[in-house]
C-alpha cells in the first residue's frame, strides 16, 4: 500500500485553465492543489461528446520524460477515436513542478518532468515525488467528485509512453496486487521502459527516489514491470504494447524482450508488436493511437463502431 495520504484532496478545488472543442467533445485543462505531491498539479481531460449525456469510462494516459499533460493532447491524436467510442482520456503531468527540492531541475531524466510514477521513499524526495498515489488514487477521486455526471467512477484503463508506458504497467499491476482502488480493465504502452532496474534511466530514477535502491537495487524491484510480471503474473487484464523498430532508445533503455519473455513464461494475455521503421516520437504514438483507444474501449465494454 501507499505511504501517502490522498484522502483529503478530493474536497479541494479545481481551477480550469483552458477549454478547447475537438471532435464534438472538449479538452479541459485544470490545476489543483495536490496532497500527494504537496504542490499544485495540472492535468487535461478529453470529454467525448457522449459524456454530456451520461457518464463514460476513463482512459488515463501517462506521458514520458520531459513531457507535461500537453504533449499527448497536442500530438497524440486521441480525440477522434475517443469521440467515436465514447471514452474520456485523462492526461496527468509527469511530476510535481516547483517543489523546491535541491537538484530537481538539473537533468531532463530525473526530477521535474521525470517522476517515474513511483512513490518516493528517499527522504529528500518523499514529500513531493509521489506520482503513483497521485495517478492511481488522488486524481481519480478528484475527477469523480467533480465530474460525477460525465465520468464513471469504476470503469478505468491505463496507457502510456516510455516512462509513462512503464508507469501504466506498474499502476495497473500494483493496484491489482494491493486492491488499492478499482482494478484497471486493460493496459497498453507505447515503447515502455520495460525493465527499469536493468537500464540507465530506471537505475538513475529508482536510485534517487527509492531508499535502499542505491547499489544493490533491491527497492526498485517492486516497481519494475518485468519483475512484477515474473513474480506476480499473470494479471487479469489484457496488455497491448507497440514498439518501433527504429527507436533510438530501443537498445539499452527499453528492453521489450524482457517483458515479452516474462509475459510468455506466465501465460499473460499480452500482445507485443514491433512496428517497422517507427521511432520514439509522437509521430509513432499518433499512428497507433486509434488501435490503443479501440483496445481499451473494447475491454471497457463500449459499443463497437
Ligand atoms: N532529452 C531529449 C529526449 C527526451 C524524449 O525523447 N522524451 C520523450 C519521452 S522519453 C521516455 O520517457 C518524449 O515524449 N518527449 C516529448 C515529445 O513531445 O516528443 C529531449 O529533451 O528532447
Amino acid at each position: 500500500m501507499s505511504n501517502v495520504d490522498a484522502s483529503d484532496s478530493a474536497a479541494q478545488g479545481l481551477t480550469r485553465l483552458n477549454r478547447w472543442k475537438a471532435c464534438g467533445g472538449f479538452f479541459e485543462q485544470y490545476t489543483h492543489p495536490s496532497s500527494s505531491t504537496n504542490t499544485a498539479m495540472r492535468f487535461t481531460v478529453y470529454f467525448p461528446p457522449q459524456s454530456a449525456h451520461k457518464p463514460v469510462p476513463v482512459l488515463y494516459f501517462l506521458s514520458g520524460l520531459t513531457c507535461t499533460d500537453e504533449n499527448v493532447v497536442q500530438k497524440g491524436f486521441v480525440q477522434s477515436q475517443a469521440a467515436k467510442r465514447g471514452l474520456a482520456v485523462v492526461c496527468p503531468d509527469t511530476s510535481p513542478r516547483g517543489a523546491g527540492v535541491d537538484g530537481e531541475d538539473e537533468s531532463w531524466d530525473f526530477g521535474t518532468g521525470a517522476g517515474f510514477y513511483v512513490d518516493a521513499t528517499a527522504s529528500k524526495w518523499s514529500r513531493h515525488y509521489n506520482m503513483f498515489t497521485y495517478v492511481t488514487q488522488e486524481l481519480p477521486a478528484i475527477l469523480h467528485r467533480h465530474f460525477p455526471t460525465a465520468l464513471l467512477p469504476d470503469a478505468r484503463s491505463i496507457c502510456g509512453h516510455s516512462m509513462g508506458g512503464h508507469g501504466a504497467l506498474v499502476c495497473a499491476m500494483k493496484t491489482f496486487l494491493s486492491q488499492g482502488g478499482p482494478p484497471y480493465k486493460s493496459v497498453s504502452a507505447f515503447a515502455p521502459i520495460a525493465h527499469p532496474t536493468a537500464c540507465p534511466w530506471g537505475q538513475k530514477a529508482f536510485g534517487g527516489y527509492l531508499e535502499g535502491d542505491q547499489g544493490a537495487g533491491k527497492a526498485g524491484e517492486g516497481w519494475d514491470a518485468t519483475l512484477l510480471m515474473e513474480r506476480e503474473g499473470p494479471f487479469p487484464f489484457p496488455l497491448l504494447v507497440d514498439q518501433g523498430t527504429a527507436d533510438t532508445f530501443l537498445e539499452g533503455q527499453l528492453m521489450p524482450e524482457a517483458l515479452e519473455k516474462a509475459c510468455a513464461s506466465k501465460g499473460q494475455d499480452a500482445t507485443i508488436r514491433r512496428q517497422d521503421g517507427y521511432d520514439h516520437s509522437y509521430f509513432f504514438i499518433s499512428t497507433f493511437m486509434a488501435d490503443h483507444i479501440d483496445f481499451h474501449a473494447n475491454a471497457l465494454g463500449l459499443p463497437r463502431e
